[in-house]
């Protein structure tokens, strides 16, 4: 019988007693894995080979895993310098202990746990006593670090789950087939095979040369193993982007533009914020140095807006009857939230003056100085939208809503009432997350007060809103940390995994 080459060096290495493991087989043979998994599963169909297929654990040693093989368990270390204090004749205390291990930082709270679970000792009101009997060396755990990284296997389920635990191994999951010779391989073998040369790819001198006749191909194995390819892709977040994008346009909404630095003339003065308002001053806000302050504003602008700060709009205006710097409103910073260019459309500065009725949206990001956590980053991507018309009210508002957020499968949105210098009334927006089924904060929203829409220009009403494109996307995906998303730790498995393919 005449067999492509591979397949008879894997025919030849395999046994007809032993099912042996295909990578053995291939080390044997000199092939390389995949090569001989495709001869195998050839031999399969042609029935000279049986196959078995078993998924096994492997553990591999995480970094710290790795940095406690070279410098010892934090709690072998911790018995060692709790001996050299003298804890096994009398109790120690627990500073020279901590010092003669030469601990500090989290293994110091490592050794301690780990210390009175495994027995080495025992710690009360602070005081270390260390167990005279116990024997670190041959510290179960550390044999099975040492055991891994010698490429040996852990029997000792218990251990390799504590391991895993202690984020010191990584368990992944492989499939493994075994390959053994049927009576027909046997008899096959017996009978001879010879290797056949075979052709993977048609050449253009084998067609012009008409050799394509004679020669014999290899045949493709489409069950075959492959290499995973991993192409690059959008991420998920300007996917999600790209989304809301088309719902809006769906929606009759028209994109806005406008700086990511910008005076706080647009961030905040135009909307009502007075100059001391504490997110004005906070350390909540990304200030520029150079350039400080922005070149020019619109002087009538600045005018109105000074006005309405000082006395208020109308005959009953109030306003903050505080003081109003126009050097405060050129400062320059990082946008804490795209209503700056709300602001500077609805001035007309942006596209001169606009007549109702009007839909603008804009996805672009906002900084804030938050301190980091599950929902918060540094920056986001905020939703900005805003609506002109002659005449609004809250039922619009929140219609708006639930036609935008139906449309991404949420149909529980809940407003609760808020406060904004620049909108009455006002709703922040809640969703609920599908996984851990608590109610989140995914936006802001509200009816502009005449005190920012009059000096800007506008006589009509307008609804706006800004919603977190992060927080969406955690209600879309399921995604429980917006870390794992972007930022500087991401999950990749989970920006690769199945859900947020969709
Ligand atoms: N600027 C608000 C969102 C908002 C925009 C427009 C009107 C009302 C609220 C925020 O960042 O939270």
């Amino acid at each position: 019988m005449r067999l492509p080459h591979a397949q008879v060096a894997l025919l030849e290495a395999a046994d007809a007693d032993d099912a042996r493991r295909i990578d053995a087989l291939a080390d044997e043979a000199g092939l390389k894995p995949e090569t001989a998994t495709g001869a195998a599963f050839a031999l399969e169909d042609e029935g000279l080979l049986a196959l078995a297929e078993e998924t096994v654990e492997s553990a591999t040693l995480t970094d710290e895993g790795r940095a406690y093989l070279d410098e010892g368990l934090p709690e072998v270390r911790f018995y060692r310098g709790a001996i050299d204090a003298g804890a096994d004749d009398e109790p120690a205390e627990m500073g020279p202990v901590i010092g003669a291990a030469g601990l500090d930082g989290a293994a110091v709270d490592i050794a301690l746990s780990n210390f009175a679970r495994k027995g080495y000792g025992k710690i009360d009101s602070g005081a270390v006593s260390a167990d005279p009997g116990a024997d670190p060396d041959s510290d179960p755990e550390a044999a099975a670090l040492a055991a891994l990284a010698d490429g040996e296997s852990v029997a000792d389920e218990d251990v390799l789950a504590q391991l895993d635990r202690r984020g010191l191994v990584e368990i992944s999951e492989t499939t493994v087939r075994s390959a053994r010779l049927t009576d027909d391989g046997v008899t096959t073998l017996m009978a001879g095979v010879e290797v056949a040369e075979t052709v993977g790819q048609v050449t253009p001198e084998l067609l012009t040369s008409g050799e394509w006749r004679d020669v014999e191909f290899a045949e493709y194995n489409v069950e075959a193993d492959a290499d995973e390819v991993r192409t690059g892709k959008t991420h998920v977040l300007r996917r999600q982007a790209e989304n809301v994008k088309d719902t809006l346009v769906g929606m009759g909404f028209q994109e806005m533009q406008g700086p990511t630095v910008d005076a706080d003339f647009w961030i905040n003065d135009c909307l009502f914020m007075p100059q001391d308002h504490p997110a004005r001053n906070h350390w909540d806000r990304f200030a520029l140095d150079q350039p400080a302050q922005i070149d020019e504003l619109p002087a009538a602008l600045v005018e109105r807006v000074e006005s309405a700060h000082r006395e208020g709009v109308g005959p009953d205006g109030e306003g903050y009857h505080s003081p109003w710097d126009l050097d405060f409103a050129k400062a320059l910073a990082l946008r804490g939230h795209t209503t700056s260019l709300t602001a500077r459309h609805l001035s007309g500065e942006a596209l001169g003056e606009l007549e109702p009725p009007q839909r603008f949206f804009s996805i672009e990001k906002a900084y804030r100085n938050d301190t980091l956590d599950a929902t918060h980053l540094l920056e986001f991507f905020q939703i900005e939208g805003w609506v002109m018309a002659e005449e609004l009210s809250v039922r619009d508002l929140m219609g708006t809503f639930t036609e935008f957020y139906e449309q991404f499968g949420i149909t529980d949105v809940q407003f609760k009432p808020h406060y904004n210098p620049y909108t009455e009334p006002s709703f922040e927006l809640f969703g609920r997350h599908p996984e851990t089924g608590e109610l989140i904060e995914i936006g802001n929203s509200g009816i502009f007060r005449p005190e920012m829409l009059e000096p800007l220009g506008v006589d009509c009403d307008v609804m706006a809103w800004g919603l977190a494109l992060e927080r969406l996307l955690m209600l879309v995906t399921g995604a429980e940390d917006i870390r794992d998303v972007h930022g500087t730790l991401v999950d990749l498995d989970f920006l690769r995994s199945e859900e947020v393919l969709y």
